[in-house]
C-alpha cells in the first residue's frame, strides 16, 4: 500500500515539474509557477488578471518579443511586441484563428457559439453571421437602442430628485442589458431600478462569478482534459436553461403570429429560413453570444468614460459643446448620421478603450508550430497565448504618459505618429469583434443622452485612483461607479 502511494506521489511529482519546467526547457523567459495556482497566485483573489498580466508586460518588454506564464497549469504565453502581435493575429492568422477555450456542446448547447469555435466551424458561422452586422443593419436597429436610452435618461432624471449620486455601473449596465435584450431576444425588460429582473440576474451570473464559479472557470480554461472529463460548462444550469427557453418561446411566438421586428433575432430567423439554415441550438448559441459579448463590453465603455469626463471637466465641456452643435444641426434629433458627425466623441470613445479596454487581454492557440521572426523561439503547436491588451494600451513606448486621460491621442494626425497594432480594442484580423459596430453605437447613443441632459461630477464615494475588482471577469471598479449628476 505504502509502495502504491508513494508511486503515485511520484508520478504526480514528475507531471507537476514537467508543467513547470516548460518555459525553461523551450528557452522562453518567464514569470515561475508552483501547483497549483501557477504564476497567477493572487489572481481572482487579491488582485484581476490584467493587474498581474500589465506588470509582468512591463517586466518582460524591453527583453523579449513574448514570455511564459503557468495560468494556474496551463503554459501560456504572453506576447509584447506589437509586430509579433500583427503576424498573430493578422499575417499568420490561419495557425492563430483559434481562442483555445475547450467547448463542451454535450454539457452546455449554448457553448455552440461563434466565440468558442475554431476551425471550419468557426469559419462556416461567421460567414453566415456577418451580414446581421453591416451599417445597414445599425442604422435599421438605431431607433430602438435611441427608444431604450430615452428610457434610461428618464429613469435617471427620477432619481437625480431624490439623491444626486448613484452608482452608474448598474444604471449603464441595466441600458445595455435592455438593448442587448430587445435587439437579440426582441424582449422588452425593465431593469432600471429592478435589478433582480431574470435578464439582469443572468447577467450577473455571467459577469460575477462566486469564488467557487472562478476555480471552476480557471480549471475549464487550464486543462480541455479535465473539463471534458467531468462534463464542465462556464453556465450555471439555470442560466443555459433561461435562455434555451427564451429562445424557443420566442421563436414559436414569432413563427406562429407571423411577427417580424428589425432586430439580430429576426435576422437569425431569416438565416434559418433561407438555404444557408440555421438550427435552434446555433440560433440560441448566438444570441446568447451577442447578449454576453455585448451589454457588459459596452456598458464598461460607458462607465470608465463617464469617470473620466467626471475627473476632466474641460474634456466633458468641450464634448458637451460638439454633441449640441451637431444636434442642432439635426434639428436637436440623435440619429446614426449625427452620431458620425461628431469627432470628439469618437475620440473621448476611443482613448476611454485605450485607457480601459474592455477585454484587457485577448486569447489565441497555435495549431502548428511557429519560428518567431528574428529570434531564434519557436512556439510549439497547441500553444495558448494572450496579448496584454491593457499592457499593450498603458505603454509608455507608445503613449507618452499613459496615465492621462488625453481624448488628443486619437486626432487625425496623432495616429499617423503610432506604430500599428498597439491600439486593438476590437481585436484585428479574422477574428475581430463582429459586433464593434453595434457596441459602438449603442455606448455613443448612451453617452449624448446622458451629456445633453446631466453635468457629471466626481462624488465623495468616487474612488480615485480606480481599483479593479479581482473577481470579476472583465476590469470592473471595485464598489461600482458612484458618479454625481446635476440637471442642465
Ligand atoms: C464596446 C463594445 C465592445 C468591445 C470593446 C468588444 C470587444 C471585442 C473583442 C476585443 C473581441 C475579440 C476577442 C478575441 O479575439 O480574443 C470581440 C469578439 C466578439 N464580439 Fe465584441 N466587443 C464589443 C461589443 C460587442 C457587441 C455589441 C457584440 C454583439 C452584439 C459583440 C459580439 C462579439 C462576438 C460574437 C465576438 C466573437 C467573434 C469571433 O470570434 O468571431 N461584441 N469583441
Amino acid at each position: 500500500m505504502f509502495l502504491y502511494l508513494a508511486a503515485i506521489l511520484f508520478l504526480f511529482y514528475i507531471w507537476i515539474k514537467s508543467i513547470f519546467t516548460y518555459w525553461e526547457k523551450l528557452g522562453f523567459p518567464y514569470v515561475p509557477g508552483k501547483f497549483p495556482l501557477g504564476s497567477t497566485t493572487n489572481v481572482g483573489r487579491t488582485e484581476h488578471m490584467s493587474t498581474f498580466l500589465t506588470r509582468e508586460y512591463n517586466n518582460f518588454k524591453h527583453k523579449t518579443p513574448a514570455f511564459g506564464i503557468y495560468h494556474m497549469l496551463r503554459p501560456t504565453l504572453v506576447l509584447t511586441d506589437p509586430e509579433l502581435i500583427k503576424e498573430i493575429l493578422v499575417k499568420s492568422f490561419d495557425n492563430f484563428h483559434s481562442h483555445g477555450i475547450a467547448i463542451n456542446e454535450k454539457a452546455d448547447p449554448l457553448n455552440g457559439n461563434l466565440f468558442f469555435k475554431s476551425g471550419q466551424e468557426w469559419k462556416d458561422l461567421r460567414a453566415k453571421l456577418s451580414p446581421t452586422f453591416t451599417s445597414g443593419r445599425m442604422k435599421m436597429m438605431f431607433p430602438l437602442v435611441s427608444t431604450i436610452a430615452d428610457d434610461m435618461i428618464e429613469y435617471l432624471k427620477d432619481i437625480v430628485e431624490k439623491s444626486d449620486t448613484h452608482e452608474m455601473k448598474e444604471i449603464y449596465s441595466s441600458f445595455t442589458t435592455e438593448v442587448i435584450a430587445s435587439v437579440a431576444f426582441g424582449l422588452d425588460t425593465k431593469c432600471h431600478g429592478n435589478p433582480n429582473n431574470d435578464f439582469r440576474r443572468m447577467a450577473r451570473s455571467i459577469f460575477e462569478p462566486t469564488a467557487m464559479e472562478n476555480i471552476k472557470n480557471l480549471i475549464i480554461i487550464s486543462s480541455e482534459r479535465i473539463s471534458k472529463l467531468f462534463n464542465m460548462s462556464f453556465n450555471r444550469q439555470e442560466t443555459t436553461d433561461f435562455f434555451l427557453r427564451i429562445v424557443r418561446e420566442n421563436l414559436e411566438y414569432r413563427e406562429k403570429n407571423n411577427v417580424k421586428r428589425n432586430d439580430f433575432f429576426q435576422l437569425l430567423i431569416n438565416i434559418k429560413n433561407s438555404e444557408i439554415g440555421m438550427t435552434f441550438n446555433e440560433i440560441a448559441a448566438n444570441s446568447f453570444v451577442f447578449f454576453a459579448a455585448g451589454f457588459e463590453t459596452s456598458s464598461s465603455v460607458m462607465t470608465f468614460s463617464t469617470y473620466e469626463l467626471a475627473l476632466n471637466q474641460d474634456i466633458q465641456d468641450r464634448l458637451r459643446s460638439e454633441i449640441h452643435e451637431v444636434l442642432e444641426k439635426y434639428n436637436g434629433e440623435v440619429s446614426y448620421d449625427a452620431i458620425k458627425e461628431m469627432k470628439y466623441l469618437d475620440m473621448v470613445f476611443k482613448e476611454t478603450l485605450r485607457r480601459y479596454p474592455a477585454l484587457d487581454n485577448q486569447n489565441r492557440k497555435s495549431t502548428h508550430d511557429f519560428k518567431i521572426p528574428n529570434s531564434k523561439l519557436i512556439i510549439p503547436a497547441g500553444t495558448n497565448i494572450i496579448i496584454p491588451v491593457h499592457g499593450l494600451h498603458n505603454d509608455e513606448r507608445f503613449y507618452e504618459n499613459p496615465e492621462k486621460f488625453d481624448p488628443e491621442r486619437f486626432s487625425e494626425e496623432n495616429i499617423k505618429k503610432r506604430p500599428s497594432f498597439v491600439y486593438i480594442p476590437f481585436s484585428e484580423g479574422g477574428r475581430m469583434c463582429i459586433g464593434y459596430r453595434f457596441g459602438t453605437m449603442e455606448s455613443k447613443v448612451g453617452l449624448i443622452k446622458l451629456l445633453s441632459v446631466f453635468r457629471i461630477l466626481p462624488s465623495e464615494k468616487t474612488s480615485i485612483p480606480i481599483q479593479f475588482s479581482p473577481t470579476a471577469s472583465l476590469q470592473t471598479p471595485l464598489g461600482g461607479m458612484w458618479l454625481k449628476l446635476q440637471r442642465l
